[in-house]
């Protein structure tokens, strides 16, 4: 285990399980749909590369860079588009795909922003829920793991923009952050 992480949450093989399940409901809700998932950049990237392997059926992707939390571990609370869409939502049946859901901010701001865009249906699939962080009302349609209110890294979750590729996910220990 890497020397910064205090424990392991979930393991690789803990993750695939909850990433097949998050698949195959995507794929049974979405039949004969054409659904637009949208990763947010950059903390889904290893999550969004095997959902839409494992929803294993017709879906078109596209990414969003959005950031609220720059290198600190609390969010400044001002979301900010980095990147935007190539692909015009107006329309289109909306999957948003999330590594975490915390303060659930930053998906405040995306539903939103994708009804002003006239999405016809705009629902969040997220592989982490910290429900004790959350200070909106935003709740994920589709959810892999809980987590608890302790600050988690890898498999796409950075602090300071380490830790992303750790194949688990894990509780970073709070020397690291608090210094
Ligand atoms: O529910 P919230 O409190 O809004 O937190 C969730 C967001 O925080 C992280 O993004 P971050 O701004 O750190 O950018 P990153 O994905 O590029 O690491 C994470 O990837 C989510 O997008
Ligand atoms: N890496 C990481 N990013 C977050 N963004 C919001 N909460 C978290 C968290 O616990 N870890």
């Amino acid at each position: 285990m890497q020397d910064d992480i205090l424990s392991v949450l979930y393991s690789e093989a803990e993750i695939k399980t909850a990433v097949a399940r998050l698949g195959k409901a995507i794929k049974q809700d979405y039949q004969g749909k054409n659904p637009l998932l949208i990763g947010i950049l950059k903390g889904a990237i290893v999550f969004m590369t095997d959902l839409i392997r494992s929803v294993d059926d017709f879906v078109e992707i596209d990414f969003m860079d959005v950031s609220s939390y720059g290198d600190a571990a609390v969010s400044s609370g001002e979301v900010k588009i980095l990147k935007d869409l190539d692909t015009s939502v107006a329309g289109r049946d909306i999957i948003i795909v999330e590594d975490i859901v915390d303060s659930g901010r930053t998906l405040d701001y995306l539903i939103k922003l994708f009804q002003t865009r006239a999405a016809n249906s705009v629902k969040i699939c997220a592989l982490l829920d910290k429900p004790e962080g959350r200070q909106t009302e935003v709740t994920a349609d589709y959810i892999g793991l809980r987590v608890p209110n302790e600050f988690v890294v890898g498999y796409g979750l950075d602090y300071a923009e380490k830790y992303r590729n750790l194949p688990y996910i894990g509780i970073l220990k709070p020397e690291v952050y608090e210094d």
